[in-house]
């Protein structure tokens, strides 16, 4: 039985223990909170900041962990370079969690280094800097906190009125210590996805049918398996994700998002983890779901091919307001309906627009993506998470 330090305990990481509890794999679970989704189903959980290096050593130093395996974004990630020298393993590696903890180490290295093709950006370090930065862009264009994830702190700059309040709403959105933004020109796709990739300590790279999704405020609202798209755009993504899979290196699943426009396909940004659109793959529409395939990588099993199964869907179920006692009505409307599923991820405490729970529906793969879509977000509609 290996032991599994999980950094971020939220319904990704859930999801993720369930699949190691499956295989009798020893879990860990760590987050800023308790009653965190993933502690709730894993052999031990402790609360700790991860953004402090000292408190990360120490838990690494107390569990002996065989396998780091990073859930979400901030974490003192420098510290992983530390651990792989002194034999650990970091899932997928220590250089993947540490750029993509940051947006200007994985975008200057997808956009410089490796030369894809991503929107035009700037970074700014104020709300002068930020100026200068649209005006160099153009608008519209998109700000970003360097640090952050789900949407927080960013926003679209449309006018001259909007910059000052961008520079702001950024700054009260980003986490960690850092205060830069990226500016990226808006790219205007026709539609965006995430091509989840799995990199195999021995074997070779594979790649799951592309998930198409929708998004609002920055965080994800809906995802469907397969997304359509034309063989060349796909090939672009794939050769795409391929390159910088392997300049980061290690074994995992990686969910890395893609624009598509007429001007063919942007690399947007990755996770080096299992990614929220992907929780779709819930839906069975695969032979093993993201977390699974995320568990085979990290231990080392072979995983010989991935199908499509079915056609799948999933729509987000958000809090509306502040809880510390959430609740959940509606979901027997859910439960009724045919090929459909759900999760409640268990979250102690809801903020507005906080991610509670998720829709999966599916169907055969002759049938319309349509319907199965319509299906997951009309379901999920019919859940309200009150007091
Ligand atoms: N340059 C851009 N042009 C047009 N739309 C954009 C641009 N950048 C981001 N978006 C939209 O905002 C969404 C969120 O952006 P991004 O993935 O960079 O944020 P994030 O905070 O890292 O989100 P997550 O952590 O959920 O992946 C994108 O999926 C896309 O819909
Ligand atoms: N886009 C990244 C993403 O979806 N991450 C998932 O959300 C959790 C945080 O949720 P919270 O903010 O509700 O605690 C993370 O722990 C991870 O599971
Ligand atoms: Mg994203």
């Amino acid at each position: 039985m290996a032991t599994i330090l999980l950094l971020g305990a939220g319904e990704l990481g859930k999801e993720f223990v369930i699949a190691a509890q499956r295989l009798s794999q020893k879990v860990i679970a760590i987050d800023s909170y308790e009653n965190a989704p993933a502690m709730q189903v894993a052999h031990e959980w402790e609360v700790i900041n991860m953004l402090d290096g000292d408190a990360l050593d120490a838990v690494v130093k107390k569990y002996n962990p065989d396998y780091i395996v990073p859930e979400i974004e901030a974490i003192r990630t420098e510290r992983f370079y530390e651990y792989e020298k002194q034999g650990y393993t970091v899932v997928p590696s220590a250089k993947a969690a540490n750029y993509t903890m940051n947006r200007k180490a994985i975008r200057d290295l997808a956009s410089k280094e490796l030369g894809l093709k991503t929107a035009h950006y700037r970074y700014a370090t104020s709300a002068t800097e930020l100026k200068k930065a649209v005006e160099e862009i153009g608008m519209p264009c998109v700000v970003k906190p360097l640090m952050s994830s789900s949407g927080k702190g960013q926003s679209t700059i449309k006018s001259q009125a909007d910059i000052e309040k961008a520079w702001n709403y950024s700054q009260e959105g980003s986490r960690g210590d850092v205060a830069e933004v990226i500016v990226e020109s808006f790219v205007n796709f026709n539609y965006e996805i995430t091509l989840l990739t799995v990199t195999q300590r021995e074997g070779e790279t594979l790649f799951c049918p592309p998930i198409g999704h929708r998004q609002e405020r920055g965080d994800y609202q809906e995802s469907w398996q397969p997304a359509t798209m034309k063989t060349n755009h796909l090939e672009a993504a794939k050769d795409m994700a391929a390159k910088v899979t392997e300049a980061l290196g290690g074994a995992g699943i990686w969910g890395i998002e893609f624009f598509v426009g007429n001007e063919g396909v942007y690399f947007s940004e990755l996770s080096p983890r299992p990614h929220d659109t992907g929780m779709v793959t819930l839906a069975n529409t695969q032979n093993f779901n993201e977390f699974e395939l995320h568990l085979r990588a990290v231990i080392g099993l072979p995983i010989p091919e991935i199908t499509l199964e079915r056609k799948g869907a999933s729509a987000v179920i958000l809090a509306n307001d502040f809880s510390e006692n959430p609740n959940f009505y509606g979901i027997e409307k859910v439960a009724a309906a045919p090929k459909s599923d759900f999760r409640l991820f268990g979250k102690p405490t809801s903020r507005p627009y906080r991610r509670m729970g998720v829709v999966v529906t599916y169907g055969n793969l002759d049938k319309d993506i349509s319907e199965i879509t319509e299906r997951a977000k009309n379901l999920a509609c019919k859940v309200k998470v009150l007091s």
